[in-house]
Formats: C-alpha cells, sequence, structure tokens
C-alpha cells in the first residue's frame, strides 16, 4: 500500500519522541506490553495521535482511508493467494497475516472514528441484529 497516500510518507519511526498537539509523546503507549488490554475506542485516539503528529489529518479522508483499507485488504488476499486451505501457518507466515490484518484493522477503526461511528456499539448492535435475523436451530 505504500504508494496511495505517498505525499504524506515521511515515516517516523514507532519509538519517536515527537510531542502530538495533543502534548502526548507519539511513541508513547505503542507498544507497552505483551497483553495489552485496548478497547476500540483506545485504539482511535492513538491512531488520532499518530496522525495529527504527521500532519496526516489532511489525507485522513473517508474516501482515502476507504480506498487504503480496500489496498490492504488486497495485500491480505495475497498471501491467500494460489493455495489451497492452509492447515498450519508457518510462523513467518503468521507474522505477515498479523500484520496484514491490523493495516486492515487500523485503517477501518480510523475510518470509522473520521465518519463519527462508535464501532464498539455499531458492532455490539449488529451482533444483536445478526442474532435476530439468524436464530440458532432448535
Ligand atoms: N497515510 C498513512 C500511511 C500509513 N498509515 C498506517 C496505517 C497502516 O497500518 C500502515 C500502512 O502503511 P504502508 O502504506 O507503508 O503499507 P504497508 O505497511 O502495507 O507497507 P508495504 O505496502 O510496503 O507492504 O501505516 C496511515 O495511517 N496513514
Amino acid at each position: 500500500m505504500g504508494n496511495l497516500l505517498q505525499p504524506c510518507l515521511s515515516h517516523a519511526p514507532l519509538h519517536d519522541n515527537t510531542l502530538t498537539p495533543h502534548g502526548h509523546r507519539v511513541g508513547d503507549d505503542f507498544r507497552d506490553g505483551e497483553d495489552e488490554k485496548i478497547s476500540l475506542k483506545d485504539f482511535s485516539k492513538k491512531l488520532q495521535e499518530f496522525a495529527d503528529a504527521r500532519e496526516w489529518e489532511k489525507y485522513h479522508t473517508p474516501r482515502n482511508l476507504l480506498l487504503a483499507m480496500v489496498g490492504e485488504v488486497g495485500e491480505l488476499s495475497e498471501i491467500f493467494q494460489w493455495k489451497g486451505e492452509v492447515e498450519n501457518w508457518e510462523e513467518s507466515e503468521k507474522e505477515h497475516l498479523g500484520e496484514e490484518l491490523s493495516d486492515v484493522l487500523l485503517y477501518l477503526i480510523r475510518l470509522a472514528d473520521i465518519c463519527g461511528i462508535d464501532l464498539t456499539n455499531a458492532a455490539l448492535n449488529k451482533i444483536h441484529k445478526n442474532a435476530i435475523k439468524y436464530p440458532p436451530p432448535l
């Protein structure tokens, strides 16, 4: 997906000391534990800070984010392309799979946030609707 938002690709290291407009350190709290518990709202906040620090807000429009996410879905699909069903993923493949799934998730969370959607509520409501539409067999 490297080329889609080319003008904004001034990559900063993950653990940098840049201060966000909200006064947080950009590298703070991005990866601080093995079993971090983090809500979708917390993710949105981190992604907001990440974008703010790089002055990427202007590029993070709904359309751009949607296209970026679809591009990442394409990269995810490549992992499965031309293979049969994979029974056991090798560790290196799993790492790659995790990265591409994360790219899709992060763009999705950011897209929802920019569109003013509370994704936690929306997803819970959708599960509820699904359960009514598709009741389990008696
Ligand atoms: N304008 C941008 C550019 C990147 N990202 C973030 C969200 C994704 O998690 C990741 C995507 O980065 P790349 O575009 O570099 O894509 P890849 O990580 O897939 O790299 P490559 O395409 O080289 O495999 O970075 C972002 O939020 N906004």
